[in-house]
């Protein structure tokens, strides 16, 4: 298959742990702009498959290749982060004795250390960033709230904002919804469609209500490798997706 065109490009990757398969031959393709969510029942490989992506583990075998010409492979974590891979973990990291707005300036790409950033005059273009993405990110009226006083959806949303700070090209987010109220679920699918019109997202979930408010393309994972992909009403009413995962 060509690589052209596309922003993830997994063929053939495996890698084991002491002899146990976590991933198992597992192709993935992501389109250049496009959203994808992954679902699978626990321990089918979905934290390792981003794993392998962000250069935290190395596969055993298999190309691994981003924005058609990078084999990621060859690239270690930092590097890989600093070409545009950026993920967010299912626990917020936020700094919680800072303003939203510092959060985020604290994260704008480019070299800083924590003083420069907080009190060097800041650009126009620095604002400008920093106003765009506390607008799609729902807290242009937190900007001066302390991170520790904002809901647990909206901590999740800062995070998403501190990633869009670092400019990734590709975004990788893991269980956003888990512990959100229905509310913040909703506006989180809204959320992600809104960032995606930029930038190209895999989003990790286990919350099918949210998997089809997000209306993208799914991925099933089990074993290791994809057991089923398409529209969320084709991957649901596939019997082993039932059988593993759905029907439990
Ligand atoms: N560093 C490691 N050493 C040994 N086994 C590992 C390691 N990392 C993952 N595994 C195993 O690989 C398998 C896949 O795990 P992984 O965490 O990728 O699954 P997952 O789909 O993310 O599950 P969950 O939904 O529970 O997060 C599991 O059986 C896990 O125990």
């Amino acid at each position: 298959m060509s690589k052209s065109g596309t922003i993830l490009y997994l063929d053939g990757v495996s890698v084991a742990f002491d002899g146990f398969r976590a991933i198992n031959k597992l192709s993935l393709v992501l389109d250049r702009g496009e959203m994808r969510a992954i679902i699978g029942p626990n321990g089918a490989g979905k934290t390792t498959m981003m794993d392998i992506v962000t250069g935290k583990t190395r596969p055993d075998e298999g190309e691994v290749f981003f924005d058609g010409q990078v084999d990621l492979t060859r690239h270690d974590e930092a590097e890989i982060a600093m070409m545009g891979i950026g993920r967010k973990f299912q626990k917020p990291t936020v700094f919680d004795s800072h303003t939203v707005e510092d959060n985020l300036v604290l994260s704008l790409n480019g070299p800083r250390s924590i003083f420069p950033a907080l009190f060097h005059r800041r650009s126009a273009e620095e604002a400008r960033r920093i106003d765009d993405i506390l607008g799609v990110t729902r807290l242009g009226d937190k900007r001066g709230a302390l991170a520790a006083n904002l809901s647990h959806g909206q901590k999740q949303w800062l995070e998403i904002g501190m990633l869009l700070a670092q400019d990734p090209k590709l975004l990788l987010v893991d269980e956003p919804v888990a512990g959100m109220t229905d509310a913040e679920t909703e506006e989180t699918a809204r959320l992600l469609k809104d960032i995606n019109q930029t930038h190209s997202i895999i989003v990790v979930e286990h919350d099918m209500h949210f998997v089809r408010e997000l209306g993208v393309k799914v991925t099933c994972l089990h074993e290791g490798a994809v057991l089923s992909e398409g529209t969320l009403d084709f991957v649901s009413s596939d019997e082993r997706v039932m059988e593993v995962y759905l029907g439990r």
